[in-house]
Parts: structure tokens; C-alpha cells; sequence
């Protein structure tokens, strides 16, 4: 008798599929396989073997194995399986979320070749309007080694245009091998700084202590050199044939980084992000599984890839929202994390200036080892800060006269200033000043952003955007006005103010073309006078030497939030930010602009005690049953009204009442409707994560066995960021 096999697919369904294995076939977990399913044949993932099939129906059978080993190999299969359940996602989804996207299609596991177009010497005859053909056989004139299709789309031009060339004999393809991958020699690789006796003395406690799984959580304030700390860890105790996994929020931000790490270790490193092609995905994920002694720095999904040899986690700004998946398998990344260096019984080393609150707590409870960086590197003093009530000053676009005139000041002194705004575009806002009009979202309940550059009114909630209009569309005034500040504007008036000097903005607008983030840096990195204006892309990790000057246009936005995470992300932002002043020979000042000067939370900031505030907000969040101190999920529902989304999580509520679970709601999230869903939440909370975790089980089985109105969406978020 044949036997069976459950099969994983890549289906938001929490259900796995059995079938019987023809007896030729020798199946383990994790094997990618090929199977049939309705009138399809499609990839599956091997969960179990020998399993008991339901009586009664006939199964069809495993068509192959893609290969004859797992894809996913036994402690990555763990980890998902645990996070499966943790996060309560369907296994199929999370276990194809660590294959990279070629073979979730079925594609074999091996490197292609690769197909390049190189210029023939077919001298050229293109008609004269044939412009983009023409520059496109110059492109390839100047590359006659090849170049990839991704990279001919990347400069811009299309399939037919390489094609037509290619017609008149002008263009040919060749196929160019995967590069074997290169073993630096030690010649290749430097080494960077000594350690200061502080970073020195930090460096030690790290390893202190047990080995095997060693969680530390590296307290270092702004620029106090961090990153060299990962550097001198991993030199001094990753083994020559062991892998380790550097998480970063953001790649592409920061690309000095990853140049400081290929300083050391050369070819070792490897990277991944959502901006790697298909191949170069494939490439990374082949070397990982194949146990190559790499050392990967990554974002997010960096955290799930099938690592054989892992042997130390670092995450960096491991306070990052970046880390959580925000839809879909909603995990996140830190916290997969540390399961992992639990399972793989390696050290973790979580590192930030501004600590997320669930990690210090983990430290005060002695789960993890508090290591503390309390001086920055290179002698820099910490910067200063202080407030600035603007209140009743006159402002021009937002900034106060004391703020220009610091501004000046930098400048004048041959040094550069950063502006911190945390909305892009020209103006959250447009209002009419006769009939008091606004521009709303048709499709979600917020005001549309006025983008000026582009004419455009935009929804940052959902993609709808509209042309802007001079005068009012309500009553045709011409008093319509921008209210309030975005990250245009304020370029606008700081280049009104300083027509001699660079101002340089950065954010996501500025930032989308590939290549430009370097240029920005590039620019700034040089050191000449200039003034940055940005979002907190601004505040992440960068290290600007002539930067000394910060100014906060405006901080009051998450003072009064009701989302309880608010208070913690802006000090963390605020901190952040603040530190990229003075990281350098010169000493660096902040400037907060606030309407609320008193406000406990800003005085404690400049004060610049981040664990003193830390304490202060975590007895709130002990007093509140709040995380860290209780777990908690969010039920969120999605309906063509509010009342079919609040009626839906009042049926599940009363499979919550039970002892030791709270719930709060159901009630309209934030932004209620959002792209025309009608969006509304239960919060569950519980003292035991045990119980919560059984509970959430329960209504997912439940659920997945009620019919369901059409168009009703429900979701469940495990250790929610946002829970307004
Ligand atoms: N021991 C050292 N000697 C000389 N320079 C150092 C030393 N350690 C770090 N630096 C330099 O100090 C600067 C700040 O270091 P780094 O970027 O690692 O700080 P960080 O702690 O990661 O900061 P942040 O959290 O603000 O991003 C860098 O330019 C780095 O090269
Ligand atoms: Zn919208």
C-alpha cells in the first residue's frame, strides 16, 4: 500500500492537503513537491509523512519531488511551524514565505545561466527617429560583456525596443554563467577603529556568560558606535564556516553599512531586500540553504530564510515598527528572531539608542543582559536639546525666528542642518478660508495631501489622488489655502531663506528613483553647508560627521494619540533623530518646536534620559494591563459598512468572555473607512500568552467554519503596533 502525505500550499487557508506517495518517492518535511490540486498542478511543501488519511476519500497522488532534499530544512521548518501557530497565519503561507519567489513558482532549485544582449558589429543603419533604439545600442556598445534584460528595463527601455534591434541584426544574446561564488582572501578584508575602552568594555560583557542561547540587548546611545561593536563581535567569535544574520530596518537607507561590513569580511556578506530581482533572491537563498559561511544582512524577511549553520543574530534598531510585518502573515521579525538563536541555541544581540519597551522589560525581568554604551565614539559629547514653544511666535511655513536664525548660525560656521517634518508633501491639508471647506478622501475618512510639485492632491491611506485645483471646489473662493506643514513646503521656505545654500529633501518622493538616496548622501557626506529637510527616513542610523544642528518642526503629533504605542514611538523618533546632530569633531544642538513646552514627556526628553522615560511609560503600561505586560491581539474586521464590521465582531465576542481574557471593543478603528472598507477592532488581552494563544486558535477555528457574508474580512494581529 502506498502511503500518505500532508502537503502545506501557498493558500490563505488554514487547512494542509493529504495525498498518497507513489512508492518510488521518499518524502521529509519541508521537500518542495509537485501536486495536483483542482485543475491545477502546483507547488506544495511536505509537512508530514506516513499520515493517517479521512476514511472514505480517494486521494490523488504527489505528482514529484521538485528535489530529493528539503527546501526547508528542520530547524527553519520549526520556526515557521512556531510561528505559524504564534501569529495564527496559515502554515502553507508561512512556510512559502522562506522560499524566494522562483521557487514558490516550481522552478528548480539551481542558478540559471544567465541570457545578456551585447552589440553585435553589424554596423548600425536605425532610422533617424529611432532615438530610444539608438541609445539603447549605445548602452549596450559601452557594456560588451552583456547586460541582463532586468538591467536593460532598469535604464529604461522596453522588451520591443531590444527586439527591433535584435530584428536587424544589431543586438545578440549569450548566455553568461553564474559567477562561482568568491572566498575573500585575507588580503581583501580591514579591519576598522579600535575599540574605545567603553565600546571596549561593552564588547566584553557581550560574550560573557553562558554560550549557546545568550540574548543581549545593546543599549548604546546615538553614535556611540554600535555598529562597530557587531563588527569587532562577529570578527572576534563567528567561526570561518558559520553563517550569522544581521537584521536592519532599511537597506537602501543606509548603504554605508553594508560598505563597513564588506570592509571586514569581503565577500561573506550578502544581502536581502524588496529590491533584489527574482535571480539575485534565488542566488542568496541557494548559498544560505547550501550552508556557505555567509553572513547575511537583511530586512525583515531575512529573519525566516533556511540558514543550516547559524550560529549569531544581531538586529539593529531593534526598536524599528519596520521589523512587523504590517498585512498578511503579520510577524515580526525581532521576535522570530530571538525565537530563532532559542531554537539554534546562538546569541542574539538586539542593539538600539532607544530600546523598544517589551525588550527593556525582558532585560529588568533578567531575559536578557542589559549591555549599556553610555559615550559616543570618537569623543563626541551627546547632543543638547531643548524646546521651543511656539506658541505664540510668528511663524514663517512652520519654522519660528529662533529656528532660522540657529539655522544661519550652522551655516555660517561651515556646517550643515538637518529639518525634521514628519509629513511628506507640501501640506497635510487644504482648506478654504470663506466656507471652511477641506479636501476629503472619497474612499477613506482622512484629508487629502497637497502635493505640489506633482499638482496633485493625494490619500496616503489608499492610492486615490486627484488634480489640485487653485480655488476652492466647493465655492470657488480664492482664499484656499495650504494649512499645515509637509516636507515640501519646508524646502520651499528654507530655500526663501537661504537662497545661497543646498537644501537637500529626503523622503519618499524624493527617494523613489533608484540611486538617488546615494546620491543625497553622496552629497551630504562631502560636508559643504547644506540643509537637510526630511521624515524620519532622516532619522535612521545615518551618520552625517558635519551635521550639528537638528530642528523639529513640529512634535506635538503623538502626544495626544489614543494609540498607547504613541508616546513611546515619538520619543524614539525624537531621540533619533536628534541623534544624527554632533556625531562629528563639533558639538550638536536640537531644537524642538512644540505648542506644548510643558508637556511632561518633552521635558523628561531633553533631560536625555531615554531609560527614565522608559520607566515612566512602562509603570503607565502596568497600571493601563497594557504590553509588555499582558499580551494582546487585535480581531480587525472589514465590511461594506460599519455596522455589518461591528455586528461581525460582536458575534465572536462572547467566545472571549472566559477568566483571565480581557476585551475592549468591538469599536471603529482610527480611520474607520479606509479604500471603502468599513474597518473596526477587538482587542484581547491576557496575562498568560498561553491562553491568549489558545483562544485565538479557537475563533480561527470557529471562523474559518462560519459562512461568511461576502466581502466581510477579518484578520488577527498578534502583539499589534498600531491599535487605534
Ligand atoms: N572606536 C572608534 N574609533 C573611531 N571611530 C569610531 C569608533 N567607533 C565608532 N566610530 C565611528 O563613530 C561613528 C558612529 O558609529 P555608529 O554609526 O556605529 O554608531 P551607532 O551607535 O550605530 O549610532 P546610531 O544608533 O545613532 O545609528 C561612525 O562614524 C563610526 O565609524
Ligand atoms: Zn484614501
Amino acid at each position: 500500500m502506498s502511503s500518505t502525505a500532508r502537503i502545506a500550499l501557498n493558500r490563505p487557508i488554514r487547512q494542509l492537503f493529504d495525498y498518497t506517495v507513489p512508492v518510488e518517492l521518499q518524502l521529509q518535511p519541508g521537500q518542495r513537491v509537485h501536486v495536483p490540486f483542482g485543475r491545477q498542478k502546483i507547488t506544495g511543501i511536505v509537512v508530514e509523512t506516513g499520515s493517517k488519511p479521512p476514511a472514505g476519500i480517494t486521494l490523488k497522488p504527489v505528482s514529484y519531488a521538485l528535489e530529493d532534499w528539503p527546501a526547508l530544512p528542520a530547524e527553519t521548518f520549526r520556526l515557521l511551524s512556531w510561528a505559524s501557530d504564534y501569529y495564527q497565519h496559515p502554515l502553507g503561507e508561512c512556510l512559502f514565505t522562506a522560499l524566494p519567489p522562483a521557487l514558490r513558482r516550481g522552478q528548480p532549485a539551481e542558478e540559471k545561466p544567465e541570457i545578456c544582449w551585447r552589440a553585435t558589429s553589424a554596423s548600425p543603419e536605425l532610422p533617424a527617429n529611432a532615438h530610444k533604439q539608438k541609445a539603447l545600442l549605445t548602452l549596450l556598445q559601452e557594456h560588451p560583456e552583456g547586460l541582463s534584460m532586468s538591467a536593460i528595463t532598469k535604464a529604461g527601455y522596453t522588451q520591443q525596443q531590444l527586439k527591433s534591434l535584435a530584428g536587424k541584426g544589431l543586438a545578440e544574446s549569450l548566455i553568461r554563467k553564474p559567477e562561482p561564488a568568491s572566498h575573500t582572501a585575507d588580503s581583501d578584508v580591514t579591519t576598522g577603529p579600535t575599540l574605545s575602552p567603553a565600546q571596549e568594555k561593552a564588547a566584553e560583557q557581550l560574550v560573557e556568560g553562558e554560550n549557546g542561547f545568550n540574548p543581549c540587548l545593546l543599549f548604546g546611545i546615538t553614535g556611540s558606535g554600535k555598529t562597530e561593536i557587531y563588527l569587532d563581535y562577529l570578527t572576534k567569535n563567528l567561526a570561518r564556516d558559520k553563517q550569522a544574520l544581521v537584521l536592519v530596518p532599511e537597506i537602501n537607507l543606509t548603504p554605508q553599512t553594508v560598505a563597513r561590513f564588506q570592509r571586514y569580511f569581503g565577500a561573506r556578506i550578502a544581502v536581502w531586500h524588496s529590491a533584489l530581482n527574482d535571480r539575485e533572491r534565488l542566488e542568496t537563498w541557494l548559498k544560505i540553504r547550501n550552508g556557505e559561511p555567509i553572513i547575511l544582512i537583511g530586512t525583515r524577511s531575512a529573519a525566516l530564510l533556511p540558514f543550516t549553520q547559524l550560529s549569531a543574530i544581531i538586529v539593529d534598531e531593534e526598536h524599528d515598527s519596520s521589523y512587523k510585518q504590517g498585512d498578511g502573515f503579520r510577524y515580526s521579525a525581532r521576535d522570530v528572531a530571538v525565537y530563532r538563536a532559542h531554537l539554534n541555541q546562538c546569541p542574539i544581540i538586539l542593539g538600539s539608542a532607544t530600546p523598544s519597551l517589551e525588550s527593556l522589560n525582558n532585560a529588568k525581568q533578567g531575559k536578557y543582559k542589559l549591555v549599556r554604551l553610555e559615550e559616543r565614539a570618537k569623543n563626541a559629547a551627546p547632543p543638547s536639546l531643548s524646546l521651543l514653544d511656539i506658541r505664540s511666535r510668528p511663524l514663517e511655513g512652520g519654522l519660528s525666528r529662533p529656528a532660522i536664525s540657529a539655522i544661519q548660525q550652522a551655516l555660517n560656521k561651515g556646517e550643515q542642518a538637518l529639518v525634521f517634518v514628519n509629513r511628506r508633501g507640501f501640506a497635510p491639508v487644504m482648506m478654504c478660508f470663506d466656507c471652511g471647506h477641506t479636501v476629503e478622501c472619497p474612499r477613506c475618512d482622512t484629508r487629502l495631501t497637497y502635493h505640489r510639485r506633482d499638482r496633485a492632491m493625494r490619500c496616503h491611506h489608499c492610492d486615490y489622488q486627484t488634480a489640485a485645483t487653485e480655488a476652492c471646489p466647493e465655492c470657488q473662493s480664492e482664499a484656499f489655502k495650504p494649512v499645515g506643514q509637509g516636507t515640501e513646503r519646508t524646502e520651499d521656505i528654507l530655500g526663501e531663506a537661504f537662497p545661497d545654500t543646498p537644501v537637500v529633501r529626503v523622503d519618499r518622493d524624493s527617494t523613489q528613483r533608484k540611486g538617488s538616496i546615494q546620491a543625497i548622501l553622496k552629497q551630504v557626506n562631502k560636508g559643504d553647508p547644506c540643509i537637510l529637510v526630511g521624515t524620519q527616513m532622516l532619522a535612521k542610523g545615518h551618520d552625517f560627521p558635519n551635521v550639528t544642528l537638528v530642528v523639529v518642526v513640529n512634535a506635538d503629533g503623538g502626544l495626544f494619540s489614543v494609540d498607547f504605542r504613541a508616546p513611546e514611538q515619538l520619543i524614539q523618533t525624537l531621540l533619533q533623530v536628534s541623534g544624527r546632530a554632533g556625531r562629528g569633531a563639533k558639538p550638536g544642538e536640537v531644537l524642538i518646536q512644540t505648542c506644548h513646552s510643558d508637556h511632561p514627556l518633552l521635558k523628561a526628553l531633553c533631560r536625555g534620559n531615554y531609560l527614565e522615560i522608559a520607566d515612566q511609560l512602562l509603570a503607565e503600561r502596568e497600571s493601563g494591563l497594557l504590553p509588555p505586560f499582558r499580551a494582546m491581539a487585535i480581531l480587525r474586521a472589514e465590511g461594506n459598512t460599519m455596522e455589518q464590521s461591528l455586528q461581525f465582531l460582536d458575534s465572536v465576542k462572547p467566545m472571549t468572555q472566559r477568566p483571565g481574557i480581557e476585551t475592549w471593543g468591538p469599536l471603529p478603528a482610527l480611520i474607520a473607512r479606509r479604500a471603502d472598507r468599513h474597518r473596526a477592532q477587538l482587542i484581547i488581552n491576557s496575562g498568560s500568552r498561553k491562553s491568549l494563544n489558545y483562544l485565538l486558535r479557537q475563533i480561527c477555528q470557529h471562523l474559518d467554519q462560519m459562512p461568511m457574508r461576502p466581502r466581510t474580512r477579518w484578520m488577527i494581529d498578534v502583539d499589534p503596533l498600531e491599535s487605534g
